[in-house]
């Protein structure tokens, strides 16, 4: 079993305790009660590079990496840097996340909010849509054909927009057959946490002019952005580099300084 296997399986439990508790009916009526959802892709369709700035307190490959007893004061320091959007990590066990910091993250800030996570299931949308989140992460790897082309769906039903998330180039061709019109490359292979920044630059070429091309993960300096961005990239998703940094408005500032 890789490490993204290992993930899954304790999502899959701690998922079968929350729908114990709250109903998709519940979910449901909540949803019917908010407004609609921001749409992220003006912003990532714009001149210059955008940037996803990702709230996040630990990883499986790094361990603990910031406390971030706050996540909207920081998700606030993001938006004022620039950011694009902001994407919350909402798994608990080995990423020290919640959808309460989804939630706060949503009331602190105007833009797009993306509820990264492992998504298995119809429920974790309707969650993350009550959470306030506008766009929802789907990986490839952790999902069949079939799977993916259902959960894009219900992606769109609820406004959500579905980033397609591909690390291989057999991931991004899924990603485009399931009609994804967002797709990341992620650098890290979830399976061997091994980061290889060129995966990006290797893939893209397969992804056709009018899909939004993400460069996602192991993106830590300014250089670093300057990789992707040259290679294609017109939105980069950073968390490390940003949470770690001492004035994370003026890293978010400098990278996309770096990009444009
Ligand atoms: O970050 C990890 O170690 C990780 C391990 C297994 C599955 C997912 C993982 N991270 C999720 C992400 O995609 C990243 O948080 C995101 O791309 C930002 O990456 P980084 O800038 O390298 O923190």
């Amino acid at each position: 079993m890789g490490v993204l296997d290992e993930i899954v399986a304790g999502v899959r439990v701690d998922l079968a305790e929350r729908q114990a508790r709250r109903s998709l009916d519940e979910l449901a009526a909540t949803v019917a009660g908010l407004p609609p959802t921001r749409d992220p892709m003006p912003a990532f369709r714009a001149q210059g590079l955008a940037i996803i700035t990702e709230v996040k307190r630990s990883s499986p490959s790094k361990g603990a990496l910031a406390d971030i007893p706050d996540p909207a004061t920081l998700a606030a320091q993001y938006a004022a840097g620039g950011a694009s959007a902001i994407s919350v990590l909402t798994e608990r066990r080995r990423f020290g996340g919640t959808l309460d910091d989804l939630v706060a993250v949503r009331a602190a800030v105007d833009v797009p909010v993306l509820r990264k996570d492992f998504i298995v299931t119809d429920y974790q949308l309707w969650e993350a849509r009550a959470a306030g989140a506008d766009l929802a992460l789907l990986i490839v790897a952790s999902l069949t054909d079939a799977e993916l082309a259902h959960l894009l769906g219900v992606c769109r039903t609820l406004g959500l927009t579905g980033l397609v998330e591909a690390h291989t180039a057999d991931e991004v061709r899924r990603a485009l057959d399931a009609g994804a019109d967002l797709v990341g490359v992620n650098n890290r292979d979830l399976q061997t946490l091994e980061v290889d920044l060129h995966q990006f630059e290797r893939l893209v070429g397969l992804i056709p002019s009018h899909v939004v091309k993400v460069a996602e993960s192991g993106i830590l300096t300014t250089a670093d952005v300057a990789v992707v961005a040259q290679a294609g990239a017109d939105v980069i998703l950073v968390g490390e580099a940003l949470v770690k940094h001492r004035d994370p408005r003026q890293a978010v500032h400098d990278f996309i300084a770096a990009g444009s």
